[in-house]
């Protein structure tokens, strides 16, 4: 990674933190070209912290450049002249951005490899005016998990997993022979064994909408591996092109074993907006955890999941569940017997119906409210979430004969956010009547060269003082 950089005159070398793009005043991507390492927003985190009571409030760096592996990025332009890039900030117009120092190097290199492709076989980017064209977007997604090299040497030599996201309804419509052709061309000259071996594997995605949303709903994998894997924080994890993933790897593996810490050895964890179960997994492994439940909406992240279950060490003894369903629709039987719960929600923030739960959890936890096990209740009235929460589950059960339970109420709460705006205004809402009480919180520059998305982990505990006094210790 470049962390010294040159100056200008090329006599001596400095320190910088500069971004030092040549695409920072027309791409979107970056609204920070100097002090990567201190995003101006910071200032206000770490005041708004200091009166919480977090007197040592830090931010966790990584690398600030090529430190992005994963980009979406859209086709427009000419088949002579390919555009390759993200939207002009406010416009329709593609900022081509073939050098950008954010994206890992494999990223960029496949760009070259995708426009060589377009011009040599004529392939038609997307007009979004006419709604005609080929090829839409791009996804790269770069794994660095490769056992056979030293640990050391895995991030650069990342391997990217592209998918063309294709102006077609499937692989049926006339289009697709065009997009076999780009695919194989794009194979020839980047699979793992050429000259140039950028590429982990080929996939198509099938988009007809005229809306903006990237993705169709149709997958097709062509060519390489079929699975992709990362490691991370000692687990091997798998994605799918379909579901969400983490952009900055390295900086997220940092967040991980300090969120790992936070938990105590053999605790009961929900964690909800649980995508793959990246979080779930790695504290089932490394906390010894007695269940662990993880809840997400997209259906797309549950073969992830089963993938990355059948890799969890024969060691882990917890039951491990995910749960296709919406966070927001009865939150709060997820919530009832477990000790931690974690959320990690999209920049928007919780839901309302989660943020009510959670302050509900805490009052019963506390013992401030009285209420029925909502086992109880659903026996009797509540049997539609039952059936919901068991379709489309994934189950692993423990050999060991845990019981589940009731009455037991969250006493850490754990917020991951990527949305300050948002999670300004959940904070004010979980610590409203002192129901939740601020005991740590940390940030994370998950994403160097923004302003708006650097990345809090916060622990909070119920306001009992002898447990804030444990976690205080603990950490
Ligand atoms: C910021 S991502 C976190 C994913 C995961 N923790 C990780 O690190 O990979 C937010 C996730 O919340 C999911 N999500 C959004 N709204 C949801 C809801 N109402 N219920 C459950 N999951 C939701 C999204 O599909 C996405 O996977």
């Amino acid at each position: 990674m470049p962390e010294m950089m040159q100056t200008k005159d090329k006599s001596s070398q400095v320190f910088t933190t500069d971004l030092d793009c040549q695409h920072f005043t027309r791409c979107s991507g970056c609204v920070l070209d100097t002090n990567l390492d201190q995003p101006p927003v910071m200032e206000e985190v770490t005041e708004f912290f200091l009166k919480q009571g977090v007197a040592e409030f830090t931010l966790e760096s990584g690398n600030l450049w090529e430190w992005r592996c994963r980009a979406k990025l859209a086709v427009r332009g000419t088949s002579m002249d390919p555009q390759i890039g993200l939207f002009e900030e406010g416009s329709h117009f593609v900022v081509d951005i073939p050098s950008c120092r954010a994206h890992h190097p494999s990223i960029n290199a496949t760009i070259k490899l995708v426009k060589e492709a377009i011009q040599e076989l004529g392939i038609q980017p997307y007009n979004e005016d006419l709604h005609l064209g080929e090829l839409r977007y791009v996804q790269m997604v770069v794994t660095t998990f490769n056992t056979t090299l030293p640990a050391a040497e895995r991030y650069a030599s990342g391997k990217v997993q592209v998918s063309l996201v294709w102006n077609a309804r499937d692989e049926d419509s006339i289009q697709a022979d065009r997009l076999n052709k780009m695919a194989e061309l794009l194979w020839q000259r980047g699979n793992p064994k050429s000259a140039n071996p950028i590429l982990h594997s080929v996939w198509a995605n099938f988009q007809t909408s005229r809306t903006n949303i990237i993705f169709g709903g149709r997958w097709r994998h062509i060519l390489g591996e079929s699975e992709l894997w990362e490691r991370m924080s000692g687990i091997d994890i798998s994605f799918t092109p379909a579901s969400f993933g983490q952009a900055n790897l390295q900086v997220f593996d940092v967040l991980l074993r300090r969120l790992q810490k936070a938990v105590k050895i053999g605790s009961s964890v929900v964690e909800l907006y649980a995508g793959v179960g990246l979080i779930g997994l790695s504290l089932a492994t490394t906390r010894k955890c007695r269940t662990v439940k993880c809840v997400e909406v997209n259906k797309e992240a549950r073969l992830s999941f089963e993938q990355s279950l059948s890799r969890l060490p024969a060691s882990v003894n917890s039951n491990i569940s995910w749960h296709c369903a919406d966070a927001s629709v009865s939150p709060i039987k997820w919530l009832e017997g477990a000790n931690v719960v974690i959320v990690d929600p999209p920049r928007k923030g919780l839901d309302p119906p989660v943020i009510e739960a959670l302050r509900t959890a805490s009052l019963r936890g506390l013992g401030k409210t009285k209420s029925p096990s909502s086992k109880t209740t659903d026996k009797v009235e509540k049997r539609p979430w039952m059936l919901r929460a068991k379709q489309g589950a994934v189950h692993k059960e423990s050999a060991s004969n845990w019981e589940e339970e009731e009455h037991t109420w969250p006493d850490t709460l754990i917020y991951v956010s990527c949305g300050w705006q948002a999670f300004k205004l959940d904070y004010a809402a979980l610590v409203e009547g002192d129901t939740w009480y601020l005991d740590d919180a940390k940030a994370f520059n998950l994403f160097p060269g923004t302003n708006r998305r650097s990345l809090l982990f916060l622990e909070i505990t119920i306001p009992d003082p002898d447990i804030s006094k444990d976690m205080a210790l603990m950490l």
